[in-house]
């Protein structure tokens, strides 16, 4: 009855080039969501550190736990959608529940709301936080609950010999995923930097955020208007109920008949045929055939996720100018999005047609593995990129040396002699740089300062000045300001973002300009000549000593890796997808989806943990290590699936519609034969269709 109300109402839907028109309303939902969803997270660890005053540490882990509930309450979205509310009704309700939660971010994030003293700062934090968490609990809820329902609902729409266009249908909606985050992470940002206010300018969260929310907005009307083509599969009952009911006597049932007397059973779920219709053992069989099948997949998602992370650390090492373009450390994330965007077209029409042409059977197991191989060919090169960045790298001194700097503040060079160490000769302006075991004494040298002991984060750069005059000097930037320094003294390090930075130099209502351009990641000290005269030019009074050299090797280097990455993302994530959706029976079409987004919520602890318990010392050799346990779980999952074979859930559930009916012609005409007898036989019967049904290996 189902198949036939499917077939009736594909058969009066609108068709555009093969593909039912319902199919557009769907990726252009899942556009939007997917841009309120990002761009949301883009300035979400932002939000937190600037407006909510919080800590690195409170703020990234609060992201981070943000980010594995939204790939966990899939599990609750599909539960309410196939046992419950079915795939549309799960959509709108959790849609709506997810476009509150965005409106409350955006409302969060309004200074002036709770700002009376119109300081500029928000005088109630407390109001601004727990809305805000109220709703980024509502966002998780929402997308991660809708995210399983709409890829189903999506393949849902497609008829029974419709598998090319459903195939290029989950190609379709990842090139939305990745569209979406692209254009929102751009955005977004740019959004957050703007100045908004009513009694006061402050940086916009609330427009970054409200933005997404009316992105949000935008994709549940356009599901909405979508909603008379739609083919909406009603739920059949509460189904994960009856699972867990079945799968739970089974077990009981196999424990009871343990002795040897009892003859075995193919499979244990067979324990379940004494009280539970056939149909629905089996369709549990095919549902926990492919989560077993899932189990080692967290480690590719471990390895995804790390881009986010330790490739982005990475990439603060990194050189960023590309001539008329410079990249910032964290922009370099959106090269995934953008080879997406590529390389799934390419690999649709021109690479697995070629594999098929060549006569090779590229099934969808063999993809996932090979998409497998690829992330852990994308780690081999970053540990390869970070040797390079490693050569470039300062020495700085071990926990049992000291670092000394000497800094000549004359206009000739000085004779120094050191404990220990050869004369040398230290010309005007110029640092010598002195590492010794902590042990050795110097007397009578320059006051103590905190040096840097390592290169500066996020891709800036450290600058502090020293004051050969023998007046104060105060310096400042846009950026920063390095206060009043004393005569012969130092300021403390200021962070100066990469490009060109002009600093004034006053003394009293006097002042001058000093300008100069900085690259990536370096350390300078500005030494203020005593010569130096107010009102002329400072350029040449003031002399740039170099501490750490700007990173010199080039971002460009891990295009290499982001493409190996996402060409393995292409091959497993979006065929995961679409595998998903065709392995599982039509009940539980959603639940399998969930169980696909799972995976990428443990890869997402996996790195959480490890982020924690890494004690490697050498970043590259931990880069090795995960590519190695990635080629590991890949040959685990290689052999697993060389076991797999592959069924076609509505033939073998038609089967056993048929099988059901038949019998039931055949107990009305023959009431009373023994009825353990004919559960036998049917149960054979029903094996022997189902292993018909299950031919195709990996
Ligand atoms: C991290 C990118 C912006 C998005 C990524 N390429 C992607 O499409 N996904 C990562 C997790 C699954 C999937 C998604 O559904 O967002």
């Amino acid at each position: 009855k189902i198949l036939n109300e499917k077939r009736d109402k594909l058969e009066f839907s609108k068709v555009v080039c093969g593909y039912p028109l319902s199919i557009f309303f769907i990726v252009v939902n899942e556009f939007c969501e997917r841009f309120s969803y990002y761009g949301m997270r883009a300035v979400l660890v932002l939000y937190f550190k600037y407006f909510l005053r919080w800590d690195d540490d409170l703020a990234t882990s609060i992201y981070h736990t943000f980010v594995a509930l939204c790939y966990l309450t899939p599990i609750l979205g599909a539960i309410v959608a196939d046992s419950w509310l079915g795939k549309f009704k799960t959509i709108i309700y959790l849609s709506i529940v997810y476009a509150v939660g965005q409106v409350a971010m955006a409302v969060s994030a309004i200074h002036d709301i709770t700002d009376s003293d119109r300081d500029g700062t928000p005088d109630s934090m407390t109001f601004h936080i727990v809305l805000s968490m109220v709703g980024l609990f509502l966002i998780a809820l929402g997308t991660g609950g809708i995210k399983p329902c709409v890829a189903a609902f999506g393949g849902d729409q497609f008829g029974e010999h419709q598998d090319r266009q459903r195939r290029t249908f989950f190609s379709v909606f990842y090139l939305c995923i990745n569209g979406g985050s692209l254009l929102s992470t751009i955005i977004t940002p740019v959004l957050r930097a703007q100045e908004c206010g009513i009694y006061s300018k402050q940086k916009c969260y609330s427009l970054a955020f409200g933005v997404p929310a009316a992105l949000m907005v935008v994709a549940l009307v356009v599901f909405i208007i979508g909603s008379g083509m739609y083919y909406k599969a009603e739920p059949q009952g509460n189904i994960m109920l009856d699972v867990c009911k079945c799968i739970g006597f089974a077990i009981k049932n196999r424990y009871r008949h343990r002795s040897k007397q009892y003859p075995k059973r193919q499979h244990w779920m067979d324990w379940a045929e004494e009280k539970y219709d056939k149909l629905l053992i089996a369709q549990i069989k095919m549902v926990l055939k492919v989560l077993f099948l899932y189990i080692p997949l967290p480690m590719f998602w471990t390895l995804f996720d790390q881009k986010g992370s330790r490739w982005t650390l990475q990439a603060t090492t990194m050189d960023g100018n590309f001539g008329a373009l410079v990249i910032q450390p964290d922009q370099m994330q959106t090269v995934n999005p953008i080879l997406i965007l590529t390389l799934v077209p390419i690999m649709d029409s021109l690479i697995y047609p070629l594999i098929k042409k060549c006569g090779l059977n590229f099934t969808p197991l063999k993809r996932m593995t090979v998409g497998m191989l690829l992330a852990a060919i994308a780690f081999v090169c970053a540990a390869l990129v970070q040797i390079q960045i490693d050569k470039t790298l300062p020495t700085f001194p071990s926990t049992s040396q000291s670092q000394l700097k000497l800094l000549n503040m004359g206009s000739n060079s000085v004779t120094v002699k050191l404990p220990g160490n050869d004369a040398l000769i230290l010309p005007a302006a110029q640092v010598y740089p002195f590492i010794n075991n902590c042990n050795t004494k110097f007397t009578n040298l320059l006051p103590e300062t905190n040096d840097l002991t390592s290169k500066p984060q996020e891709g800036n750069n450290a600058i502090r000045f020293v004051n050969g005059m023998k007046t104060a000097v105060n310096v400042s930037t846009a950026a920063a300001d390095f206060g009043l320094i004393e005569p012969f003294y130092y300021s403390n390090y200021s962070q100066i973002k990469n490009g060109k930075a002009t600093f004034t130099l006053r003394s009293g209502s006097q002042s001058c300009e000093y300008s100069t351009n900085f690259g990536f990641g370096s350390s300078y000290t500005f030494f203020i000549h005593s010569t130096l005269v107010f009102g002329s030019n400072c350029q040449d009074s003031v002399t740039a000593v170099e501490d750490i050299k700007p990173n010199s090797v080039h971002m460009a280097l891990q295009i290499p890796q982001y493409f190996f990455i996402t060409a393995g993302e292409v091959m497993f994530s979006v065929t995961g997808l679409e595998f998903s959706y065709s392995q599982a029976p039509s009940n539980m079409k959603a639940v399998l989806q969930a169980g696909w987004l799972f995976t990428v919520a443990i890869g997402n602890f996996i790195v959480l943990i490890v982020a924690e318990l890494a004690k490697i010392p050498k970043q590259w050799a931990e880069y090795v290590l995960f590519a190695s346990l990635l080629v590991a779980v890949c040959v685990i999952f290689s052999i697993m699936a060389y076991f797999y074979t592959y069924i076609d859930p509505t033939e073998i559930e038609a089967q056993f519609k048929k099988k059901i009916n038949e019998d039931d012609e055949d107990d009305k005409s023959k009431p009373g034969k023994a009825e353990v007898e004919m559960v036998k036989r049917d149960s054979i019967k029903c094996h022997d269709e189902y292993d018909k049904a299950t031919q195709t290996k990996m």
